[in-house]
C-alpha cells in the first residue's frame, strides 16, 4: 500500500536525524508525513501487522519530540516582541488552532449545560510552551472563564506565561501550575472542563493511566475534553479508545477531514459515583459505554466550519 510504504520511507529520514529541531529538512519531512496522512480517512489502525505498528508508536514519539522544538522555538520568537499576542499567526500552525479552537467551543456549547450557562474554570493539560488552544479560547469564546494550564515542564511554563503577561486581561485569566498532572489530585474537582493535550498519554496504556485518574479526581458532571485522531492521521497521534473512559459518559466524538488533525472526543464524569460490584459488573459498565456512546449523540448540528464529520464509533 503506497501509504503505509510513503510513511515508512519518511520515518526512516525522520529517525536518522540528530535533531529534530527546526529546520528546512524537518520541515519538510513532517510536512509530506502530515500531506500523506490526512486524505486516508477509511483506514484502520488497528489492523495494521505489528512492524507497522511499531512504527507507528515511534513515529508518534517522533512527532511529540518535533512538536515541542516548534512551540519552544516560535515560542521564544513571540516573546521578543512587546506584545507576543499581536504577532501569534508568525506561528505556520495558529490557523488551525484558531479552527480546532472554534471546533472544540461549538462541541462543547452544545453539550456543556441544558442552560445558558458557560465554564468559570478551565483546566487545560499539556499545554506546552505555546499554549494556543487556552489562548485562542479565552480570547475569543470564553471572554470571562480563567484557564488553568497545566505542564510538567517549568521551562515550558515560563516561555508561555511571558506570551500573556504584557495583556492585562489574559495575565489574570491565564495561570500556570508546574506539575505531572497524575500528581494533581483535589485541585482537579474545581474545573468545569478539562481539556487534555493529544501529547499527555503517548500510548494507548499511558492515555488509560491519565484518563483514570482524571476520572477519580473530576467533579461528578465536569466535562472532559480529548483529542484523538482517526484514519491514517493516527501515525501522527495517538488514538483515544473510548472503551477507556470508565467513569464517564462519551457524548460524540468528531473527526475533522480537513487541515484540523485531531478528532475530538467529549465526554461527562458520571454524576453518581458508580459502585462496582464485582469484576463482572464492572465489565458491564464498559460495554454499556461503548454501545452509549453509538447512540448518545448523532444528530447532525451546523458547524461553521464544514468539512466536518461527526461519527458514532
Ligand atoms: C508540547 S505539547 C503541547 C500541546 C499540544 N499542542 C497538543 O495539543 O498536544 C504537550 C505538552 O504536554 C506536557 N506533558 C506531557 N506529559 C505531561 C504530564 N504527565 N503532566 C503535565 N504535562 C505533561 C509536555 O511537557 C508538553 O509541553
Amino acid at each position: 500500500m503506497i501509504l503505509i510504504e510513503n510513511v515508512c520511507h519518511i520515518y526512516e529520514k525522520l529517525s536518522k536525524l540528530e535533531t529534530l529541531k527546526p529546520s528546512k529538512e524537518v520541515d519538510n519531512l513532517f510536512t509530506q508525513l502530515v500531506h500523506a496522512c490526512i486524505p486516508h480517512s477509511s483506514i484502520n489502525i488497528a489492523t495494521l501487522p505489528a512492524n507497522i505498528q511499531e512504527v507507528r508508536s515511534k513515529l508518534i514519539r517522533l512527532c511529540g519530540e518535533a512538536e515541542g522544538h516548534l512551540e519552544a522555538h516560535f515560542s521564544t520568537i513571540l516573546g521578543s516582541f512587546k506584545n507576543p499576542l499581536h504577532h501569534l499567526n508568525i506561528f505556520p500552525y495558529y490557523s488551525n488552532y484558531l479552527k480546532l479552537g472554534r471546533l472544540e467551543y461549538d462541541i462543547l456549547n452544545r453539550h456543556y449545560s441544558t442552560t445558558s450557562e458557560t465554564p468559570k474554570r478551565v483546566a487545560f493539560v499539556g499545554s506546552g510552551p505555546l499554549p494556543l488552544t487556552s489562548i485562542v479560547l479565552a480570547s475569543y469564546h470564553y471572554k470571562n472563564t480563567s484557564f488553568h494550564n497545566y505542564d510538567i515542564d517549568s521551562s515550558a511554563n515560563s516561555m508561555a506565561s511571558r506570551l500573556v503577561s504584557s495583556d492585562h486581561d489574559l495575565s489574570r485569566r491565564m495561570i500556570f501550575h508546574t506539575a505531572n498532572i497524575m500528581d494533581v489530585t483535589n485541585e482537579l474537582k474545581e474545573y468545569d472542563v478539562i481539556f487534555l493535550a493529544a501529547l499527555v498519554g503517548m500510548n494507548i496504556d499511558e492515555k488509560a493511566k491519565v484518563i483514570q485518574h482524571l476520572a477519580k479526581y473530576m467533579a461528578p458532571g465536569a466535562i472532559l475534553m480529548l483529542r484523538s485522531a482517526h484514519g491514517a492521521r493516527a501515525f501522527l497521534y495517538p488514538v483515544v479508545d473510548p472503551n477507556v473512559l470508565e467513569g464517564f459518559d462519551v457524548l460524540s466524538i468528531f473527526h475533522p477531514d480537513d487541515d484540523v488533525i485531531n478528532s475530538v472526543v467529549i465526554s461527562r464524569k458520571f454524576v453518581e459515583p458508580v459502585n462496582y460490584i464485582d469484576k463482572e459488573y464492572q465489565l458491564d459498565i464498559g460495554s454499556l459505554m461503548a454501545s452509549s456512546c453509538k447512540y448518545c449523540d448523532i444528530q447532525p448540528f451546523t458547524l461553521p466550519l464544514g468539512h466536518m464529520k461527526m461519527i458514532d464509533e
